[in-house]
C-alpha cells in the first residue's frame, strides 16, 4: 500500500475536548496527542466516553467545548476526508441484504476509489470469499474485518478503530495485532479504543486511559507498566524480608505478603530456602498498568457514573493496591472552564 496523502502527517491533537448531553458530561476537558507510526490504545471502562470522543474527532457530533484535530484541521475541514482518515466505529452498520463486497464498492465510489482496491482490501483482511455473501449472515469477527477494509479504502494516513478486537477469536486477535503493526510501520497513525486492557496491551505502543470522560493516565506502555515485581507470602515475612534485602532487593509489605523488586521468582525461592522459611504463595505481580486499569474499572471513585447504584457485591474483590500517583495525570486546573 502507498502512504496516503503526502500533505498529511497524521498527527492527532485533542485539546480541552468536552461533550455534555444535557446535564450529563460524557467527555470532560480531555487532552491528548496521537503520534504517527505508532499504535495508541484509547482505554477506559464501559461508558467512559471513548466512542463519544472518537465521534467528535470524526466530526459526527459537535463538541460542547475544545477541539479535536488532525494536523491542525478539524475533520469537517478536510477535503475528501476518507483519503486522510479511515474509521470503523461500529461493526454492525452493514445492510444485511447486501454483500460485504457491494458495501465496500458503494463506499469506494463515494471516496473515488477504484473497484479493484475493494478486492485487494478484502484479500488483505482475509475475507475475499465471504465478502460475496450477504452481510446479514456475517459473524462479529467477519463484520470487524469488513469494517477494517472499509476504513482502509481511501488509503488513509490516520486509522481510528472503535473496539476492533470485539468479537474476534484469539487467532483473529493475533492476526489483527500483526495487521495493525504493519500499518503503523508504514508510518500511519493508529488510534484504537478498548474497554479491555488485555485485548490490546500486546498491540499498542502508547496508552491514553480515561474514566468518566476524564484522562487519568497516559504514556508509553513501557512507562505505565513500570518495573516488574514479585509477590510472596511466607511463614516469616520479617526473616524473608531480611534475606531478600541482603541480596540487594527492595522489599515492601503488601497485604498479607511482600512485594519484591525482581521478576526472577527463583531468587525469592532461593532466599526463602536459605533463610529456612516456608513459602505460601509466590507469583509475578500484575504490572502497574494492569493494576491501574483494574483500579479504574473497579474503584468507586472511577466507576462509570451511570452504574452508580449497581451493587458492588457482584464485582470481583479489589486488589487493595492503590493507584500509583506517579502514573496519574490531572488535567491542569487553568484549562477547566
Ligand atoms: N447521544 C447521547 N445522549 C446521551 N448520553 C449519551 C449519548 N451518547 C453517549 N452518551 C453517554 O455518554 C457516556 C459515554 O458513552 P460512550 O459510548 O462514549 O462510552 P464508551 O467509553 O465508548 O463505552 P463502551 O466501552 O461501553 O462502548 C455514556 O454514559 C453514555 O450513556
Amino acid at each position: 500500500m502507498s502512504l496516503g496523502r503526502p500533505e498529511f502527517v497524521g498527527h492527532i491533537e485533542v485539546r480541552g475536548l468536552t461533550k455534555r448531553f444535557g446535564s450529563f458530561t460524557a467527555v470532560d476537558h480531555l487532552d491528548f496527542e496521537v503520534r504517527p507510526g505508532r499504535i495508541t490504545g484509547f482505554l477506559g471502562p464501559n461508558g467512559s466516553g471513548k466512542t463519544t470522543t472518537l465521534r467528535m474527532l470524526l466530526g459526527l457530533i459537535r463538541p460542547t467545548a475544545g477541539t479535536a484535530t488532525i494536523d491542525g484541521h478539524r475533520y469537517v475541514e478536510i477535503d475528501n476526508p476518507l483519503t486522510v482518515v479511515g474509521s470503523a466505529l461500529e461493526a454492525t452498520n452493514f445492510h444485511p441484504g447486501r454483500t460485504g463486497r457491494d458495501h465496500l464498492r458503494v463506499q469506494a465510489a463515494v471516496a473515488g476509489v477504484p473497484d479493484r482496491r475493494v478486492d485487494e482490501l478484502l484479500e488483505l483482511v482475509g475475507i475475499p470469499a465471504a465478502a460475496r455473501k450477504r452481510a446479514g449472515g456475517y459473524s462479529m469477527g467477519m463484520r470487524q474485518r469488513l469494517g477494517l477494509a472499509a476504513a482502509l479504502l481511501g488509503d488513509p494516513k490516520v486509522i481510528i478503530l472503535d473496539e476492533p478486537a470485539n468479537g474476534l477469536d484469539p487467532e483473529g486477535i493475533r492476526w489483527l495485532r500483526g495487521f495493525l503493526r504493519q500499518l503503523a510501520d508504514e508510518g500511519r497513525t493508529l488510534l484504537i479504543s478498548s474497554h479491555m486492557l488485555s485485548e490490546v496491551e500486546q498491540t499498542v505502543d502508547d496508552v491514553v486511559i480515561i474514566a468518566n470522560g476524564e484522562r487519568v493516565a497516559q504514556g508509553t506502555v513501557q512507562e505505565l507498566r513500570g518495573d516488574p515485581t514479585a509477590y510472596v507470602r511466607t511463614s516469616d515475612p520479617e526473616r524473608l524480608a531480611d534475606a531478600l534485602t541482603s541480596r540487594g532487593l527492595t522489599v515492601t509489605p503488601k497485604g498479607a505478603g511482600l512485594r519484591v523488586t525482581t521478576e526472577d521468582l527463583a531468587v525469592v525461592g532461593d532466599a526463602a530456602h536459605a533463610a529456612d522459611v516456608a513459602i505460601h504463595e509466590l507469583r509475578a505481580e500484575q504490572t502497574h498498568l494492569e493494576e491501574l486499569f483494574f483500579n479504574l474499572t473497579e474503584s468507586e471513585e472511577h466507576r462509570n457514573r451511570n452504574l452508580v447504584g449497581v451493587s458492588t457485591a457482584d464485582l470481583p474483590p479489589p486488589t487493595g493496591a492503590p493507584i500509583d500517583p506517579a502514573l496519574l495525570v490531572d488535567a491542569p486546573q487553568e484549562d477547566r472552564r
